[in-house]
């Protein structure tokens, strides 16, 4: 049944959705990766897909840009569609002096400084981890395809521009692999809702260092993470069947 945000009919979504925060990254994904793909989902542009990968049905749609976004889309994609798998494939800012542009990481969990885990957690500090078998299928995927991914911490935060100039030096002392904006908010709302959540980003900026990719490079040049996903996607059927 639609939703204010998604207007798909019941059956329109596959199990597994890879979920990259802009709606035009979902359409590369979609037209580059997908057999028999239709759109199902056009409101507000959030553009949802369903088609086959490898003969497997795989959904993507975007989530837009932050928790409060990502949380609507993934709750209503759980509670609505029967969607089980949510693979977020993002982009993020680096802060380690040993990595750099174009890295590819993987969530194995996601601090933030949003309260939105407290909210639902009782006042409580929620461990925000994605699921581990989902996580293992990324980075087996990733291995296999001789593609080096580093497993780790991500920081989810409210804020892309945030005012404290102490923040990303905090960030890199403890090792955090990854600065992006929903996968707090994506694991807080997996756990919820009983559905099995990972995320995958492709590193677009380094922070410290300055260096920057442009937003059509963040669009539609990620095409390892994005065949990363898809063969997880594949994998992790294994592991559930096995
Ligand atoms: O490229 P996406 O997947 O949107 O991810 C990152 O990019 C956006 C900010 O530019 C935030 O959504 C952040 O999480
Ligand atoms: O959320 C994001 C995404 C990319 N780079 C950042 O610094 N933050």
């Amino acid at each position: 049944m639609a939703t204010p945000h998604i207007d798909a009919a019941p059956g329109d979504f596959a199990d597994s959705v890879l979920m990259p925060g802009d709606p035009l990254r979902a359409r590369y994904i979609a037209e580059t990766y997908l057999e028999d793909v239709r759109q199902v989902n056009t409101v507000r542009n959030m553009a949802g897909y369903t088609g086959t990968y490898r003969g497997r049905a795989v959904s993507v749609m975007g989530h837009g840009m932050g928790i409060p976004s990502v949380s609507i889309y993934a709750k209503e994609l759980i509670t609505e569609y029967g969607v089980r798998r949510l693979i977020r494939v993002g982009s993020c800012g680096a802060v380690r002096d040993d990595m750099q542009v174009r890295d590819l990481v993987i969530g194995l969990g996601a601090c933030t400084d949003s309260g939105v885990n407290r909210t639902r957690f009782g006042g409580m500090d929620f461990a925000a981890t994605a699921d581990f078998a989902l996580t293992r299928a990324l980075a087996d995927a990733a291995e296999a395809q001789g593609l080096a991914a580093r497993v780790g911490n991500l920081f989810s935060a409210d804020l892309f521009y945030d005012p404290r100039p102490e923040t990303a030096e905090l960030l890199r002392r403890y090792g955090i692999v990854g600065v992006e904006m929903e996968a707090a908010g994506l694991y807080g709302v997996a756990a919820e809702f009983g559905a099995r959540a990972a995320t995958i980003c492709t590193v677009s900026d380094h922070i410290l260092k300055g260096d920057s990719l442009d937003s059509t490079a963040r669009e539609r040049s990620f095409d390892d993470m994005m065949r990363t996903a898809l063969d997880a996607v594949l994998l992790d059927d294994r592991g559930e069947s096995a």
